[in-house]
């Protein structure tokens, strides 16, 4: 395997997001969960996302795992690595952006990385060094209320100063409208000053092609879909990456029946499960009674198995920021987070259990939670079902199982039906 891109992204929702950004743009791309035992075989790919469950966990075990995954893949002959991270930045100002970006940079002997989150295509785009969600700031959109990383500051050289141990400047779209070399210099100018990362400007995905090729030659940058495509395109413009990669992997249908999991609170994902009461049997959850110790698996399991042969069912933890802030403020934002997180995982492994073979799981932590339990290693990518979310076949499990692992604010209202027919 001599890969032309490697990435490590932290968490499940984001590395298939990005896996299937560079799928159309023409690699042949595999997302393993972790990093793959040095014997395990894995067809060949132009590109491979290592995805991590980091993005939450203490920093110093978030840059262990992700050093980990960046060797891995330069042994692999990646001489670029992106650190694939949120289009919306989440993270908190102990991490783990800054530290797994310091750790990498250093690894890759570059005194300067390259960061941006834009992502034209889901309405992600950075002026002046600000992130805009649509036609908001970061800090006025939903993202302001996550239940883990709430962001209220949409200026990135602010947020990636206080996560990270080295000074951070900017490259504003009057440089980046200049073209690469112009942002090439730029960087090299930052460097001199003692900046060692730098947020880029992108509005548009001739931004993000402006920044692939400035950077494409250098070993390391941290971005989301949007610099993989920018990546991606440089590469193929160098004759790299596969003409037909674009859903090549689905193979023959898998069967079985077909559930949803909504651990997401995102506005995008309430929306969804609204939406899906119309198409399907939706649970919600008793969140409360949950973390009272009450046997919301086994109660949901039932719920499933009584409706499984007759359609697909959708079980969702999903609550307004209202009801998330209660629940944190009686139990704790961690022990709520994995709580649920792990109620939902074991719901997951409950209806493979009853035959369930196509599962489309809303969250990023909780797609994390649900593939771990369910001992996922490796997916080929298949069609997109929406911007950013892609079906993915697994490799290597004796029965495949399709899945969508879709981002919370990712989708549209109708996102769980049309994930279902095309999964069928
Ligand atoms: N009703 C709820 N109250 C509080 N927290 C919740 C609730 N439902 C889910 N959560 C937690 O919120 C977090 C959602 O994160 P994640 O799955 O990454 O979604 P997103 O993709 O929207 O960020 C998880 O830790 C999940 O366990
Ligand atoms: O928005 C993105 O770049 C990714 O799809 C992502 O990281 C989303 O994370 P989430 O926790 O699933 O919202």
């Amino acid at each position: 395997m001599s890969l032309a891109l490697g990435c490590v992204a932290d968490d499940y929702t984001g590395a298939s997001d990005l896996a299937n950004t560079l799928t159309k743009a023409g690699l042949r791309t595999i997302q393993t969960i972790g990093v793959p035992e040095d014997d395990r075989a894995l067809p060949e790919a132009d590109a491979v996302v290592v995805a991590l469950k980091s993005r939450s966990i203490p920093a110093d075990e978030a840059v262990a795992r992700s050093r980990e995954a960046e060797r891995w893949l330069r042994a692999r002959g990646a001489a670029h690595v992106m650190f694939k991270v949120c289009s919306t930045f989440d993270s908190t100002d102990a991490g783990n952006i800054g530290p797994v970006m310091d750790a990498l940079r250093a690894a890759a002997g570059e005194r300067i990385a390259l960061v941006t989150p834009a992502f034209p295509e889901t309405g992600r785009s950075v002026y002046q060094g600000n992130l805009f969600v649509g036609s908001v700031p970061l800090n006025e959109s939903p993202l302001k209320d996550h239940p883990l990383n709430p962001m209220r500051d949409a200026n990135l050289v602010r947020v990636l100063a206080r996560q990270s141990a080295g000074a951070v400047g900017l490259i504003d779209t009057a440089t980046v409208a200049r073209g690469a070399e112009a942002v090439a210099a730029r960087l090299d100018a930052l460097a001199e000053e003692g900046k060692r990362a730098a947020i880029a400007d992108a509005i548009f995905d001739s931004d993000l092609e402006v920044l692939g090729r400035a950077i494409i030659a250098k070993k390391f940058s941290v971005g989301a879909s949007g610099l993989g495509l920018g990546l991606a395109r440089a590469l193929a413009a160098d004759g790299r990456g596969t003409r037909d990669a674009a859903g090549a992997a689905m193979g023959e249908p898998v069967g079985g029946a077909a559930a949803c999991l909504a651990g997401s609170c995102s506005q995008a994902t309430l929306q969804q499960v609204a939406a899906a009461e119309a198409q399907m049997p939706v649970l919600r959850l008793d969140t409360a009674a949950l973390l009272a110790g009450a046997d919301a698996v086994g109660e949901a399991l039932a719920f499933a198995e009584a409706r499984l042969t007759a359609g697909p069912v959708l079980i969702a933890s999903s609550a307004t920021p209202e009801a998330v802030r209660a629940l944190q403020a009686e139990h704790g934002v961690d022990t709520v987070g994995h709580a649920i997180e792990a109620a939902l995982a074991a719901i997951a492994e409950g209806l493979v259990a009853r035959g369930v073979r196509r599962l489309v799981v809303a969250g990023g932590e909780t797609s994390g939670a649900v593939v771990d339990r369910l001992g996922l290693r490796a997916f080929l990518l298949g069609p997109e079902i929406a911007a950013g979310v892609p079906i993915l076949r697994t490799a290597g499990r004796p029965e495949p199982m399709l899945l969508a692992l879709k981002s919370g604010n990712f989708g549209g209202p109708d996102f769980f039906g049309r994930a279902l027919d095309m999964m069928a």
